[in-house]
């Protein structure tokens, strides 16, 4: 069983695909799937609740409800008192499942078919509720019985653990629709490989700390075999730019802020920082109309004609306003690198002949794109709601589009490129959700790739290390973008 951390690189499959690796995987494992999960899963409950005298198995009507009732069994006869309420649906209880059931009634855990309201008003903060209501097939919204029972989980005291994934949390948006509430674990212990659901949107806020098990346990030794392709990875930082002894400003290279229109010279001010923290050799801001009284003295502010855009990494649109339109032709057919960003981004969207310029640079001039939702549904042509409902695929189709890497920022950053297997990102938390760190992303992207990584690199790279800052901010002092960007290095 692997815990989530930043180094984490797990594969992450949808649905379908997640189906097709579990039918490989059970026609090889000596060993059912499912006797295992529930193995995994009580091992995890006496881990992360080693004083629970009570525990509560929810079990819903399909296989997810097959696990809970394997863990229910390990619990009880490990001494805890264990109560299962079963969802039952016997037309339809799958095979696995109900060979479960057989063993746990068996052992003798106490089966029913209700709500054991009383028992669960005595339960403590120590005792555990089992979600193993829904996992991979919970695609309707949830009826009254379930949204009562994930009530109940929600407002009991006790610790709550997912079974796969959390009850009512679609499994590869991440979403929970409107109609939909969702069981908010502390816990999310998920199997054979990761969900996409589980990294973006509100998979964050209520899977708790996830948990992986394979579960290869019953494959035979040093046999492997050709697994169905992963539709993601989680993202893991690859190198670190090292500055050497022999080296000069010259050797970490330039990066140029093509930004800050009038009244939004702070953006600028913002890449500039987070690039000459990351260590860029020299940084510049060429000005859109706007100014700062605040620029770090390290910073140079060139004129626009002075700028030899064929050797510079240019971060473009930070704070551009309409100012940034004017000035992307010449940018997107000189600049050796290109991170455009926010007003860029919309600039580009408005406008097929930048469009044209930009698919036009081809892969000797690489190109990073780092859209919010909003401004990866302008370019798209699409709205943010259909941007997140599918937050991989649309990653995938403004990179395929364009031919660039792309972060899809937000909750769960989306890294893709074309001939790349897209990657999630784990880092980061709600407190990134401040004006300004966007800008910050896109200078330390700029920095990275001054120093010579190339541009898929550079972005994984960039879009691990802002989110990890973000995770180490010590938890009684505000995240401000200006000081998030202070702390790179
Ligand atoms: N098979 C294996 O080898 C392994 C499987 N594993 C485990 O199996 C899980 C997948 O199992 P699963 O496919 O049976 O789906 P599951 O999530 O239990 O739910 C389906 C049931 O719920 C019902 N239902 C859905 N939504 C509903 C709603 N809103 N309101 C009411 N009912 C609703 C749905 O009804 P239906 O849609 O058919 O009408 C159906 O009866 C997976 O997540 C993992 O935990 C692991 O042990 C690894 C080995
Ligand atoms: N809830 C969240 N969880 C993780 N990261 C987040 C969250 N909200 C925002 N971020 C990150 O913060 C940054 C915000 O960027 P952006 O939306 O462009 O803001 P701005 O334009 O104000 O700089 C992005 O890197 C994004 O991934
Ligand atoms: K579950």
């Amino acid at each position: 069983m692997e815990k989530l951390s930043p180094l984490s690189h797990w594969p992450v499959y949808q649905r379908d695909s997640l189906r097709a690796l579990e039918r490989e995987l059970q026609a090889r494992s000596t060993k059912p799937l499912m006797e295992q999960a529930g193995q995994a899963a009580a091992q995890l409950a006496l881990a992360t609740a080693p004083h629970a005298r009570r525990i509560w198995v929810a079990a819903g009507p399909g296989n997810n409800g097959g696990d809970g009732l394997e863990a229910a069994k390990h619990l009880h006869l490990a001494g805890k008192e264990v109560i299962v309420s079963l969802l039952l649906d016997p037309d339809k209880h799958p095979a696995d499942a109900k060979a479960a059931l057989a063993r746990a009634l068996q052992a003798g855990v106490a089966v029913q078919n209700q709500l054991p309201s009383a028992w669960l008003a005595s339960m403590t903060e120590q005792d555990l509720c089992i979600d193993a209501l829904l996992g991979i097939g919970g695609t309707k919204p949830l009826n009254t019985e379930l949204q009562n029972w994930v009530n109940a989980m929600n407002t009991s005291p006790a610790q709550v653990l997912a079974i796969d994934i959390p009850t009512g949390l679609d499994a590869d948006s991440g979403l929970v629709p409107p109609e939909n509430l969702a069981v908010n674990a502390s816990h999310t212990l998920t199997f054979l490989a990761g969900k996409p659901g589980l990294f973006m949107n509100h998979g964050r806020d209520v899977c708790g700390q996830i948990w992986l098990d394979r579960l290869e346990g019953g494959l035979p030794a040093h046999r492997t075999f050709q697994k169905p392709a992963p539709q993601a990875m989680l993202n893991v930082a690859t190198t670190r730019h090292i500055k050497t002894h022999a080296s000069h400003k010259g050797s970490h290279g330039d990066v140029v802020i093509v930004g800050g229109a009038l009244g939004m010279g702070g953006a600028a001010v913002l890449a500039a920082t987070a690039a000459l923290h990351a260590g860029a050799g020299r940084v510049m801001v060429s000005w859109l109309g706007g100014s700062a009284n605040t620029l770090p003295p390290d910073v140079m502010q060139p004129d626009a004609a002075a700028l030899e855009l064929e050797r510079l990494s240019v971060v473009a649109g930070c704070g551009g306003g309409q100012a940034i339109a004017e000035r992307l032709p010449d940018i997107l057919q000189r600049s050796a690198h290109l991170i455009l960003d926010a007003d860029g981004l919309n600039a580009l969207a408005a406008d097929e002949g930048l469009k044209t310029l930009l698919r036009l640079r081809g892969a000797g001039k690489p190109t990073v794109l780092t859209p919010h939702p909003l401004e990866a549904a302008r370019l798209l042509g699409i709205s943010t709601a259909q941007v997140q409902s599918d937050r991989l695929k649309s990653a995938q189709r403004i990179a395929d589009l364009f031919s660039c890497v792309v972060v899809l920022k937000g909750s769960g950053s989306i890294v893709a490129a074309p001939d790349h297997l897209p990657v999630i990102n784990t880092t980061g938390n709600g407190r990134l959700a401040t004006g300004g760190t966007g800008d910050v992303l896109a200078g330390l992207v700029g920095a990275r790739m001054a120093q010579g990584m190339n541009a898929w690199d550079a972005t994984c790279t960039a879009v691990h290390q802002h989110g990890l800052i973000a995770d180490q901010w010590p938890a009684d002092k505000g995240l401000t973008a200006q000081h998030l960007a202070l702390q790179i290095q």
